[in-house]
């Protein structure tokens, strides 16, 4: 892993959407996976940005969200669809249809999540992975347990993380107990990792992400191994290869 440090979090919203259009300007086809909550709304607004001034395009791109909650109708805001039309997909010229989200209301959601996997096979690897963090060092929704899963499934919240996104609902009872996330396994198969991780209460669980040992009950810990993650940061924290 490679850390990069800034100094504030727009810097770091630039820098982030920079690489990501890097990747895009290199291979137009590129595929992209893609990440909500708060981590990445700057950011997006940044690539929105560079997209008006004519510098990108993303009509051939391709992208794959890492999860959704279950049961949440698509046209509710804080459904991850419907965030990423608002945040992202809306903004630029990218094609609908090559955009892909899981299903949270599929009747069958097993079939849904082995679906997900097809796809992602069949028009992956994804070239670069956007990834963000929760406090407990979830990634996608993976939430650290005795083991962890490889491709998309469903699963139960913990409830420090219906917590934490309490704040994009107007009461806990309407935060989702469930969601579809991609696997660890997905997420470990693509070619370079962007881990963007955001405000010094995030510090320490980004040095056990660094720093700590290798566990499924930090699930972000096992990106030590991946050959090609890119950390980038406005945290305090010390890493063997930092910038
Ligand atoms: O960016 P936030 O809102 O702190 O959330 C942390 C992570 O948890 C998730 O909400 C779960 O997928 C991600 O979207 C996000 O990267």
């Amino acid at each position: 892993m490679i850390l990069h440090k800034f100094k504030n979090q727009s810097d770091l919203d630039r820098a982030a959407a920079d690489l990501i259009i890097a990747m895009v300007r290199a291979k137009p086809n590129a595929v992209l996976g893609m990440a909500t909550g708060g981590t990445p709304v700057g950011l997006y607004q940044e690539i929105v940005k560079t997209y008006q001034s004519g510098l990108v395009s993303f009509a051939q791109a391709k992208t794959f969200n890492l999860d959704e909650y279950v049961g949440l109708p698509v046209t509710h805001q804080e459904s991850y669809r419907n965030f990423m039309q608002r945040n992202l997909f809306d903004h630029i010229d990218i094609q609908v249809a090559n955009t892909h989200v899981p299903d949270g209301n599929a009747a069958d959601i097993d079939a849904e999540c082995r679906l997900y996997d097809k796809m992602m096979f069949e028009q992956g690897p994804v070239d670069l992975q956007l990834l963000g963090i929760g406090g407990n060092g979830h990634i996608g929704f993976n939430e650290p347990d005795s083991q962890l899963s490889r491709g998309t499934y469903q699963v139960t919240l913990k409830e420090e993380t219906r917590e934490a996104n309490k704040r994009f609902f107007n009461h806990i009872d309407e935060v989702p107990t469930q969601a579809v996330t991609m696997g660890m396994g997905s997420i470990m198969q693509a070619k370079v990792i962007l881990l963007v991780v955001k405000g010094q209460e995030k510090a320490e669980i980004l040095d056990r992400t660094l720093n700590g040992p290798i566990t499924t009950q930090v699930p972000a810990s096992l990106l030590q191994t991946h050959p090609r993650v890119i950390v980038m940061t406005d945290c305090d924290v010390n890493y063997k290869v930092s910038y």
